[in-house]
């Protein structure tokens, strides 16, 4: 038995950063790691995915500027800078960087076997115990959630892990899903040469966005040659020389390679949940300080995907550093501030979680959409504005398409929401999240002065918008 102040069970993106706060207020901290240290993703998601669309999305653009001929993409580097940005699929330098910040690694399976306790299994089934005097923070993320086709394992389907790591283009690729991870990688792997079939059980991509935003998708995809069939479904799928899928509309569809893009399921099956009292398999919910409700002593935290509150690498980082916080200050016996925007409250992820579509053209969005405050019953002025219109838009690329919309309460005069769409509006996304989460009155916002001409000057004709519309656009009751 070895003893910690705080033991971290996993050490993607979110258990990193845990861990750097716990070591950082002095807390002798171990990370248990099955895979590789850095996670999902730095080798199978993000940072493949990303290096995968980059040059994508730079070569459309290029192609659709005056004066460049940019040719054809070339697949093999492509693929081998997403091999180099996703650092060879070794983990020596992270795990590198955990032994310089003073944290311990001990690779195997953790498992728990009590309150504070946590059995790890080596790969040569040795089994270490670690005890925790203060903490445990459960960070093992998600894997892939597939759906119920008989005989999966016979099919060999794509991941979203195969989809980023791949060697080579399938000539014919059928995508299951219409979340973000079948869009993105439609668009990549179209790109990249495979003609793209994607199926898709809604009637339409992306539900979660707003309709605005998933529409101009489309219509790219389309364009691209991706073959898109909405409130289509696989009744039956088989692998032989190729895979031949039965669909529910009684087309029959040959592929090379099927990605099952339908979601993702919690890494909590083997876990030792039971030993605590809390269900195997299960999300595990945890309240504003990541502490998990249902546990007695305030010494089990849940960080990052496993808890479902947004399964996003950035705002797992955000939670990480919160927790980090919370288990250092409760360990030095110092008083939690739960008011809400305190350094003990993940209060961003009930108001402003960014994120950005990595898409063709690209979608960004943080806070409210309006079906949410629709579904919420939440009273707000919703101002469009065709970024096309945008001085900036035009010198970005010519025939620019996007759009970008705020929600704005009316009570407050403050911005609950913000989706943009369109190339180039990743970069554009953190204004709105400076204004959603500093409440910045829109009387202020008109003396933030965007330049000309950049896709930014799209805040002040929102403005003008809201200004000049005698009667704003209201969702909600
Ligand atoms: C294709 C794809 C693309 C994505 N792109 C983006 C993006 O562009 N931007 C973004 O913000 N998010 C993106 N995401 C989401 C992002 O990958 C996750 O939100 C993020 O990885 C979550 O981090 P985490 O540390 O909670 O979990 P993970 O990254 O899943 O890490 C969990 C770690 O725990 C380890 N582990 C699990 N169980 C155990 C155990 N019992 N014992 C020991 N170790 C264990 C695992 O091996 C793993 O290393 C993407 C996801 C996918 C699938
Ligand atoms: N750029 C980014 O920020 C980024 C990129 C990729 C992934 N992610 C994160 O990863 C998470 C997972 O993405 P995802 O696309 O896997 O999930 P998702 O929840 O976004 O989409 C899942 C899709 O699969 C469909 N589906 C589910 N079960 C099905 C079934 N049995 N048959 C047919 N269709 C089915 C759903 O209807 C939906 O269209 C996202 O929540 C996102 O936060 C983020």
């Amino acid at each position: 038995m070895r003893i910690f102040d705080v033991v971290v069970i996993g050490a993607g993106p979110v258990g990193e950063n845990v861990a750097d706060r716990t070591a950082a207020a002095g807390l002798n901290t171990v990370v248990v790691e099955a895979e590789l240290v850095g996670g999902e993703c730095s080798y199978w998601a993000c940072e493949p995915s990303k290096a995968l669309l980059r040059p994508v999305l730079l070569h459309a653009e290029a192609r659709g500027m005056p004066g460049i001929d940019p040719g054809p993409l070339d697949v093999e580097a492509v693929l081998r800078h997403r091999d180099r940005m996703s650092g060879g699929w070794n983990d020596q330098p992270q795990a590198q960087w955990l032994e310089r910040a003073g944290i311990t690694l001990v690779r195997g399976h953790g498992r728990l076997s009590g309150p504070r306790i946590v059995e790890v299994t080596g790969a040569d089934g040795a089994i270490l115990r670690l005890s925790a005097r203060h903490a445990v923070a459960v960070c093992t993320g998600t894997r892939a959630a597939l759906p119920p086709l008989p005989d999966l394992a016979a099919l060999r389907p794509w991941t979203s892990r195969e989809a980023t790591s791949a060697t080579r283009v399938p000539p014919r690729l059928a995508i299951v899903g219409g979340g973000v991870v079948a869009v993105e990688m439609a668009t990549a792997w179209q790109a990249l040469g495979s003609q793209v079939t994607l199926l898709v059980r809604e009637s339409g991509l992306l539900p979660r966005m707003e309709r605005f935003a998933a529409d101009l998708v489309t219509d790219a995809l389309h364009a691209s040659g991706v073959d898109l069939r909405l409130d289509t479904t696989v009744t039956a799928a088989t692998r032989a020389t190729d895979i031949r899928l039965t669909l529910s509309d009684g087309q029959v569809l040959h592929a090379d390679e099927l990605l099952l893009a339908t979601g993702r399921a919690p890494r909590t099956d083997d876990l030792g949940l039971e030993t605590v009292g809390l269900r195997p398999g299960t999300w595990l919910p945890s309240d504003d300080t990541y502490t998990v409700s249902g546990v007695t002593g305030d010494w089990l935290y849940a960080v990052g995907d496993v808890n479902q509150r947004a399964l996003l690498t950035h705002q797992g980082k955000y939670q990480a550093r919160i927790a980090g916080t919370v288990i250092a200050d409760r360990a030095r016996n110092h008083p939690l501030d739960y008011s809400p925007w305190s350094r003990h409250s993940g209060t961003a992820d009930h108001v402003a979680v960014p994120q950005v579509l990595f898409t063709d053209p690209e979608i960004a969005f943080v806070g409210l959409t309006a079906a949410d405050a629709e579904r919420t019953g939440r009273d707000v002025d919703i101002v469009d504005y065709d970024l096309g219109l945008v001085a900036g838009a035009h010198q970005h690329s010519p025939g620019y398409r996007g759009h970008a919309r705020i929600l704005l309460d009316p009570a407050s005069g403050t911005i609950v929401g913000a989706t943009f769409v369109g190339r180039g509006v990743a970069e554009l996304l953190q204004s709105a999240t400076f204004a959603i989460t500093g409440e910045i009155p829109l009387d202020r916002l008109w003396h933030a002065v965007p330049p000309f001409p950049t896709i930014s000057e799209v805040w002040l004709r929102l403005l003008e918008t809201y200004r000049d519309t005698a009667v704003p656009l209201r969702s909600g009751r």
